[in-house]
Order: structure tokens, then C-alpha cells, then sequence
């Protein structure tokens, strides 16, 4: 693991980070931001952040103002790249699909499934390198963003004894009724809906038995709402279920960093108390 960057932020540190993941096949970058608290004496608990389409370790670090929150409540945030990257690894020439496009799911398709391993990456690789490098425990929190979204929910609901809560902003919230998801879970996945299922946040919370506290941000100017996001039949679910998650809309919000940067603190404070309850 080879240390690319730091900054000092509020008393803390941003660091970007590259490495070699035997799960993905190939070099892959992450950032972290490490709170001023964290110590081999006192280490902190972990928030993950996945992060949408086109997207890399960046954008939520440069774009969301996570920083000042995460220092105070004395939290640590982890950002994957949103897919394999480098030369040898497939692509397709648009914006949804290949690099910056991996969906959070183990690719079974020719090419994809040489390197397209996120789903493994995001839940084992990634924090077990986590959890051995830095000052952090294994209690652990997720959040993201659209795709990231859509990866965050799905991931903590495959995998309930790994986090304490989860939550989104403009979620992918059924990603087997709308064209980002069909076209990416044909691709990666093939044709047998019934596999979409296992990844597709609505059918999750259909019948799964566990329950862990949720929020979920969606912004009502958003310009994917209608076509891509899923939020009506999301809390149709959510109140056929009983699941505990709250489904906020935020009025004249859109789909950018600027509506995450609006609620980041919200949805801080609510991983914080979990998190802290769990230690
Ligand atoms: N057509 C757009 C789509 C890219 C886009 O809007 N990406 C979002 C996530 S969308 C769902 O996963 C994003 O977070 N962009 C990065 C940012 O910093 O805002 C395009 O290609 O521009």
C-alpha cells in the first residue's frame, strides 16, 4: 500500500491511498479521513462511502464537507474508486457501464468478470486492509450516493452483522425496474432477474429478517427521480415492511454534491449515534 497524498483537514488527515487488490485484479485508490481522536489507543469506529457514476475517491472528499463533522464526532470515513481501473480492464464507451460503473456487484459475464468484483471489495478486501493500517475498529457504518446509493443499502442488508446503520442520498432503490440497473445487472450478471435480486435494494428489504436503522435523503428536483431512482416504490416497501428507515424528500434539492453537502451532517450524526452505541 503506497500513501499517494495528504492534507491536513480540522485537525485531522485526508490521505489517498493505492494498492494492490487481489480481489479486483488490479491497482486500485482510496482515500481516508482520519479524525484527530484516531490513535493505536483510542481508535474510531468507520464510515464507509460509496460513490456514484463517473465518480472516483474524490468527489465525496473534495465535493461533500464531511470533514469538520467526521473530526467532531470522532469518525472515520473510507471512499473506494467505483470500479477496477487500468489498461487491461474492460470498458464501455459511455458513462454507466465499465470503469467508474461496477455497481457494487460480483460481474458473472464475460469480460466483466475478470476484475468487475466490487461487491467482494467493498465488503472484505477494502476494510480488512482498513482495520489492519489504520486506527480504526471493526464497527463500521455505510453511506452513498446514486450507484453509491444503491451499493450502500444493498451491501449492509446482504450483510447486517458488518454495520450498525446505513444510509443514502438519491438512491438507485430498485435497480431492476430502470435503465441504469437493467442495463448494468444484464451486463454484469446476465439475463435471470431472479439474481437482480439479490442486489436490488426493494427486493432486499422484501425479505430480509434483519433490521438495521436507515436514512435516506432524496432531493425533489432531482433530474434522475423519475426515470432512474425507484424513491415512490422504496417507501411503499419500506411502509409494507415496517423497516425501520427514514425516507426524507428535501424540497427543490437536486441530484448533486450540493444536496449532499446540505444533509452530510444529518446523516453523520445518525451513523455517529450507532456507531457509538456499538463500541
Ligand atoms: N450524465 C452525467 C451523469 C454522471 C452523474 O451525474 N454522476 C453523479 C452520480 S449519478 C449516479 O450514480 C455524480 O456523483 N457525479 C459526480 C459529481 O461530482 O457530481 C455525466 O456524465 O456527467
Amino acid at each position: 500500500m503506497n500513501k499517494i497524498s495528504e492534507n491536513r483537514s480540522f485537525g485531522g488527515w485526508h490521505r489517498q491511498y493505492e494498492h494492490a487488490s487481489a480481489v479486483l485484479d488490479c491497482r486500485m485508490r482510496f482515500a481516508v479521513y482520519l479524525p484527530p481522536q484516531a490513535s493505536v489507543e483510542t481508535p474510531v469506529p468507520v464510515l464507509y462511502w460509496l460513490s456514484g457514476l463517473t465518480c472516483t475517491d474524490e468527489n465525496f472528499m473534495q465535493k461533500a464537507g464531511a470533514q469538520r463533522m467526521a473530526a467532531e464526532l470522532g469518525i472515520a470515513i473510507v471512499a473506494p474508486d467505483t470500479s477496477p481501473r487500468g489498461d487491461g480492464v474492460a470498458d464501455e464507451d459511455r458513462y454507466d457501464l465499465g470503469k467508474g460503473a461496477g455497481f457494487y456487484v460480483n460481474a458473472t459475464e464475460a469480460p466483466w468478470s475478470k476484475h468487475y468484483r466490487m461487491y467482494d471489495y467493498v465488503v472484505n478486501e477494502l476494510p480488512a486492509l482498513v482495520e489492519q493500517e489504520f486506527p480504526v475498529t471493526r464497527v463500521r457504518a455505510i453511506s452513498g450516493h446514486s450507484m453509491g446509493g444503491h451499493g450502500a443499502l444493498t451491501i449492509a442488508l446482504r450483510n447486517p452483522e458488518r454495520y450498525v446503520s446505513m444510509s443514502a442520498f438519491s438512491p438507485i432503490a430498485n435497480p431492476s425496474n430502470c435503465p441504469w440497473g437493467e442495463l448494468a445487472f444484464t451486463t454484469y450478471l446476465g439475463a435471470d432477474r431472479e439474481v437482480w435480486k439479490g442486489h436490488d435494494t426493494v427486493e432486499l428489504l422484501k425479505t430480509t429478517a434483519a433490521r438495521i436503522p436507515a436514512l435516506v435523503d432524496q432531493g425533489s428536483a432531482d433530474s434522475f427521480l423519475a426515470e432512474q431512482l425507484g424513491t415512490d416504490t422504496l417507501e411503499q416497501t419500506v411502509a409494507a415492511t415496517d423497516y425501520p428507515m427514514t425516507v426524507r424528500r428535501q424540497d427543490g434539492y437536486d441530484h448533486s454534491y450540493y444536496f449532499i453537502a446540505s444533509f452530510i451532517e444529518d446523516h453523520l450524526r445518525f451513523h455517529a449515534d450507532h456507531l457509538k452505541a456499538a463500541q
